[in-house]
């Protein structure tokens, strides 16, 4: 096997998700939260999923549809018609809920904290003990832990129009990483007061 994390941006892209049951519906939340446009044949689709803007397709417009999407989710309970839909989307994204590795693509356990953004595959072997390793992973990320990102992002900003040399632009902000000063003003939450002192810092060094 060789699957590799990527990010897809999914803004305004097509998706077709074939299955309207729990997978199907899983899938499809997934991407129009990303602001993908959303059509699903295969079963009845529920009002709420209508109303997050998930339009419904009679099956008979399988190629139409498939031809329309860029990205297709195959996740009914007919391995028939997974498999004739599988076919015309060969030259597609896809995903196969039934048989992840005839896919391209699989859909990972994904969570937020904030801006940061957690995926975890177990390579199949059980997306129980995925759900699992989320939960522990979410407990154990810090409020610090955003704090130090969103100074690092506000350094990254001030530097890129101050420093030329981009290792000279790493140092720094490892620097700023492990400043006790800083450190003593992201423990307390003060993340304005840290920015008015990275902004100093700056301003004298540079
Ligand atoms: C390959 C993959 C994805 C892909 O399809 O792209 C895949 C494949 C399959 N899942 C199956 C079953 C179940 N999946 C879940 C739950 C989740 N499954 C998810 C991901 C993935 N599932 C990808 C690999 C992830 C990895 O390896 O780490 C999660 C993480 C994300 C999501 O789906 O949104 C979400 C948890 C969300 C969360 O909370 O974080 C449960 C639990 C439940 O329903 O309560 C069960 C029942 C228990 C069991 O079977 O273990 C089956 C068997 C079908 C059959 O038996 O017929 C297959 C097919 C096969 O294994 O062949
Ligand atoms: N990848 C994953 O995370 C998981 C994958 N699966 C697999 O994904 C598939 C779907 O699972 P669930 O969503 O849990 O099943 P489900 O029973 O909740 O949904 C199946 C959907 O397919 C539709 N369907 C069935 N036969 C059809 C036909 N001939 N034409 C049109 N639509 C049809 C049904 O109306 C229903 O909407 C199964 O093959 C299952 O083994 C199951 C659980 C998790």
């Amino acid at each position: 096997m060789g699957w590799t994390p990527l990010y897809l941006e999914m803004q305004d892209k097509n998706v077709l998700v074939v299955g309207a049951g729990e997978v199907g519906q899983r899938r499809a939340i997934r991407f129009l939260e990303a602001g993908a446009n959303l059509t699903m044949t295969g079963g009845q689709v529920p009002q709420e999923l209508e109303e997050m803007g998930v339009i419904p397709q009679p099956s008979s417009e399988l190629p139409k549809w498939v031809d329309w999407a860029d990205l297709v989710v195959v996740a009914s309970g007919d391995q028939q018609l997974n498999q004739e839909v599988a076919h015309l989307a060969k030259d597609k994204l896809i995903n196969r809920a039934d048989y992840p590795e005839e896919g391209n693509f699989i859909v990972p356990s994904s969570f937020f904290i904030k801006d940061v953004q957690f995926s975890i595959f177990t390579q199949g072997k059980s997306p129980i003990m995925a759900r699992q390793l989320r939960k522990r992973i979410q407990a154990m990320i810090q409020e610090e832990d955003i704090l130090k990102m969103e100074l690092q992002h506000f350094t990254r900003q001030l530097l890129k129009g101050k420093v030329h040399d981009q290792k000279n632009r790493r140092d720094y902000l490892y620097q700023i990483l492990n400043d006790k000063k800083i450190n003593e003003f992201l423990d307390k939450g003060e993340l304005e007061e840290a920015q008015n002192y990275v902004t100093f810092l700056l301003e004298t060094q540079y």
